[in-house]
């Protein structure tokens, strides 16, 4: 179960709604991935115009707790407009931080990021920054009172999958919130790779909707997950230096 904040959900993979083709093999994926967590950016909503379509109408949102993101905003008091307008319209209280720092690597802004959760938490909201794999900024914002961190794997849609584990593993440990591995994911052995690590959960959109077969591919990410965190919590045997025989060896001449 993961826990975060006063909700809680089965599924451990949430998944980003941008970039599909088209609205069909969006549901499709949506469906294949057995998420519960849909993430989207308050801005390609049309909120001010609740008749225009969007792509929320052809989900069954009974089915779905909807993770507002505030993509789009380069400052702190740009987020918090975003996460109001989206709480304003009924979406949500829960808001992923995102402030991208420069358009270049999309990596997030630590200090714009910190600014706009200490707001937030002031006004409410249930707070999930997205950030880099910044073991004392990871800290900070849970002394702060966000209700989980959000480190990236890579840059945003780099497919570049886990590039310092080392940083994740001490995020985990240190943890006393969900730790949910969110971008630059591409494979489902990455999605696996965060769950071994610890990671209470993992946020991916560009490995899903860019694939060759979204469904195919969410479905994939999903037992990826899953496998991740059975095998976490069977505990893995320690990695060692020299061989040891997988067979009983006693009684039996070495030559
Ligand atoms: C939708 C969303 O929130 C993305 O910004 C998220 O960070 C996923 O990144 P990938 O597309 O690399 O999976």
């Amino acid at each position: 179960m993961l826990r975060i904040g006063n909700y809680t959900f089965e599924s451990r993979l949430l998944l980003g709604t941008g970039k599909f083709s088209d609205l069909e093999v969006q549901s499709q994926a949506v469906e294949a991935s057995g998420t519960e967590v849909l993430t989207f950016a308050v801005r390609r909503l049309n909120l001010e115009d609740r008749n225009k379509q969007h792509f929320l109408d052809t989900l069954d949102l009974k089915r779905y707790t909807l993770l507002p993101n505030t993509a789009g905003a380069s400052t702190a008091e740009e987020a918090v407009r975003i996460a109001e307008l989206a709480r304003a319209s009924g979406l949500c209280d829960m808001i992923k931080v995102e402030v991208i720092g420069d358009g270049i690597t999309l990596l997030p802004d630590p200090i714009e990021t910190y600014k706009a959760c200490e707001i937030l938490l002031e006004k409410g909201f249930t707070v999930l920054p997205y950030i880099s794999d910044d073991v004392i900024l990871a800290k900070r914002l849970q002394l702060l009172g966000v209700h989980a961190v959000m480190p990236g794997a890579s840059p945003i849609g780099a497919g570049r999958g886990i590039i310092n584990p080392y940083n994740l593993e001490i995020i985990i440990e240190q943890a006393v919130v969900p730790v949910i591995v969110d971008a630059g994911l591409r494979a489902p052995k990455d999605a696996a790779h965060a769950m071994e690590l610890g990671a209470d959960g993992v946020l991916l959109n560009t490995a899903v909707s860019g694939s060759g077969d979204p469904a195919k591919m969410a479905k994939a990410m999903r037992m990826g997950v899953e496998a991740g965190r059975l095998a976490y919590e069977a505990g893995m045997i320690p990695v060692k230096r020299y061989a040891a025989a997988s067979s009983p060896v006693e009684g039996m001449v070495h030559t």
